[in-house]
């Protein structure tokens, strides 16, 4: 593998709620091209056709000269996002999404097979999600096993052309030990018919660009596909935090919550887990609050035209719990919690201060849980996502968190993922854990 020159550049792609985003960086961390594709909010195919389809189209609007410098790419998607598919990587039927709770159907099988308190005691798990898949997929006889794969692991494989990996950031929620490197004995006993990924820590150079590919995008055949990572780690490390009690908030469509600890925690109850991340542990949940819930009432314009007209330092009487749809995941892990949205003030500004402060009290919850856990003591919250620009909702944030809250210097997924790329050339890594 040949070692990165500062004329490369490293391409980081970041497949999100609502949307997928491209960033390339040069060596010294400077974007030098972006670009985003929406999804479309009536799906017109299947999801994973659209998937490929949007990763093509978006490595084609990087212009030529940059395509042609790349290094390395790494990709992210959201996190228990997954799908099976066959030996050829075809799909097998309709990915699940990240918060599809189908899974809840399956939860006492997965009792009955994983510890206590484990992270994939969740509806929303990847293992409750293959469990439910498996239970529905009409399987030929002697068929082979189906392959598992989490959404950035299979539009990993459309570049590189290898199946049947991950990585443990994605491989959490199926039940890998993050600890131990390995998939657990109680995971292996339950025999599966399945073909479980193997797992690669994030960023590792797994392969070229595959040949064709590479030639119809005029990337260079020496380009590596690096194993990736999920949506909101890549939001963490965009910010480029490093210091345990340093915490990212990332308030897209959902709410997702990292504290960089020295303590791993975890407490299935309220959906908490710890992600690995080089020496140390990254803490925190998902919750299904978030900006989905603001957009079913606020277009972006509003949004901020009405947020400013809030004031942040006096407290919302509303006692809402903001949620697209019944369930929520972390801090209450509960697939059936309806929403609280009432009562709603016929002020449209007084319904939003209630709805964002809502949301920031689910985040306050969150980190005080990380907290009472035992986790490194929050010093600082960077936000990340759509949310990160409202600055009415970050002073309401920083009154109920008692931490500085500040914008990320990077708030895009895409950043952190670029980044991700870019350490896999350079091994001694640029991220100081
Ligand atoms: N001024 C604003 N204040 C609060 N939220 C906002 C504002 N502008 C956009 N948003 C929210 O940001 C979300 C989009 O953020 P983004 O990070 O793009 O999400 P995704 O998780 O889908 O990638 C939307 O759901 C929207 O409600
Ligand atoms: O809600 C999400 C979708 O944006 C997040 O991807 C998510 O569930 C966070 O998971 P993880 O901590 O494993 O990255």
């Amino acid at each position: 593998m040949p070692a990165a020159t500062s004329l490369h550049t490293f391409l980081g792609i970041d497949f999100g709620t609502s949307g997928a985003r491209a960033i390339a960086i040069s060596a010294s961390g400077e974007i030098v091209a972006q670009a985003s594709l929406p999804f479309p909010s009536v799906p017109s195919s299947a999801l994973a056709e659209i998937w490929r389809d949007t990763l093509l189209a978006l490595i084609a609007q990087i212009p030529a000269e940059i395509r042609q410098t790349l290094a390395a790419i790494a990709l992210d998607g959201t996190s228990s996002t997954v799908l099976l598919c066959d030996d050829a990587g075809i799909p097998l039927a309709e990915p699940l999404l990240y918060n599809d709770a189908r899974g809840a159907a399956m939860l006492d099988q997965v009792t009955a097979i994983a510890p206590p308190q484990h992270t994939v005691l969740s509806a929303t798990s990847s293992l409750a999600k293959l469990l439910w898949l498996l239970s529905t997929l009409p399987l030929a006889q002697n068929a082979p096993p189906p392959h598992l794969l989490h959404q950035a692991d299979w539009l990993a494989f459309l570049l590189h052309g290898r199946l049947g990996l991950s990585d443990y950031h994605n491989a959490l929620k199926l039940g890998y030990d993050v600890g131990a490197l390995r998939y657990p004995d109680w995971l292996l006993a339950a025999n599966l018919p399945v073909q479980l990924p193997q797992i690669n820590a994030p960023g590792t150079a797994i392969a070229p660009i595959l040949p064709d590919l590479g030639d119809r995008l005029g990337i260079p055949a020496t380009c590596q596909i690096c194993a990736g990572t999920t949506d909101s780690i890549a939001a963490f490390l965009a910010s480029g935090a490093s210091t345990p009690g340093q915490a990212v908030t990332s308030l897209g469509s959902t709410l997702v919550l990292k504290l960089l600890s020295t303590v791993r925690v975890e407490d299935a109850a309220s959906g908490i887990y710890s992600h690995r991340l080089g020496n140390l542990w990254l803490v925190g949940g998902a919750s299904n609050t978030g900006g989905a819930v603001l957009r079913q009432f606020f277009s972006d314009a509003e949004l901020a035209a009405l947020s400013a007209q809030i004031d942040p330092s006096r407290p919302s009487p509303q006692d809402y719990y903001p949620l697209p749809k019944p369930g929520d995941r972390f801090p209450i892990n509960d697939p059936n919690l309806p929403p609280c949205l009432e009562p709603r003030p016929d002020n449209p500004v007084e319904f939003l201060h209630g709805l964002l402060e809502g949301i920031a009290r689910i985040e306050a919850l969150g980190y005080r849980r990380l907290a009472d856990l035992g986790a490194t003591p929050l010093r600082e919250v960077l936000t990340a996502g759509g949310g990160a620009q409202n600055e009415v909702w970050t002073n309401v944030r920083s009154r109920l968190l008692q931490v500085p809250v500040l914008p990320s210097p990077h708030t895009e997924a895409a950043y952190g993922t670029a980044r991700l790329a870019r350490a896999a050339l350079q091994p001694d890594g640029d991220f100081g854990f």
